[in-house]
């Protein structure tokens, strides 16, 4: 089976929104929400892929990344490991840079459902962790 190694990014502004993009409707996993981020390429680290695909998708220069969760999970005829970033630093303003629909959402207020299965252990984690802060 394929398997696909993916950089991710949690990207989370001061007001504790999540910056969110919608996957194109002919793509695997199609119009789901999801952090930005793609495919690490051969001879890249996770973080290098996350600053080059962040720039491409969403037009930011990533200048502070933390390891926040590596997930693997397998698809009907698709394997990924997700390598998961929680990012608060950056210089720009992130956008749908190809023309993806995007939004930013409190953190307490993501919705598993909205993602692709493989993020729901993600997003229970991050509403957990939203709660402990107010
Ligand atoms: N970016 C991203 N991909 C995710 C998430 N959850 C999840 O299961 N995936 C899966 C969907 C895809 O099968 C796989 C790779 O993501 P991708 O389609 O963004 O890869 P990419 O940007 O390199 O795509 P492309 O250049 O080939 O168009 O990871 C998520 O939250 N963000
Ligand atoms: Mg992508």
């Amino acid at each position: 089976m394929k398997h696909l190694q993916v950089a991710v990014g949690i990207i989370r502004n001061a007001n504790q929104e999540i910056f969110l993009a919608r996957r194109a409707a002919d793509s695997h996993m199609a119009n789901m929400w999801e952090f930005p981020g793609g495919k690490i390429e051969p001879g890249e680290s996770a973080e290098q892929a996350l600053k080059r695909e962040l720039l491409e998708e969403t037009g930011i220069e990533v200048t502070q990344a933390k390891v926040f969760d590596r997930v693997d999970h397998t698809y009907q005829d698709l394997r990924v490991t997700l390598h998961f970033f929680l990012v608060e630093a950056w210089n720009g303003e992130p956008f749908g840079r190809e023309g993806q629909p995007q939004r930013w959402v409190k953190q307490r207020d993501l919705v598993a459902e909205e993602f692709p299965p493989a993020n729901y252990p993600l997003v229970a984690r991050l509403k957990a962790e939203s709660h402990q802060n107010h």
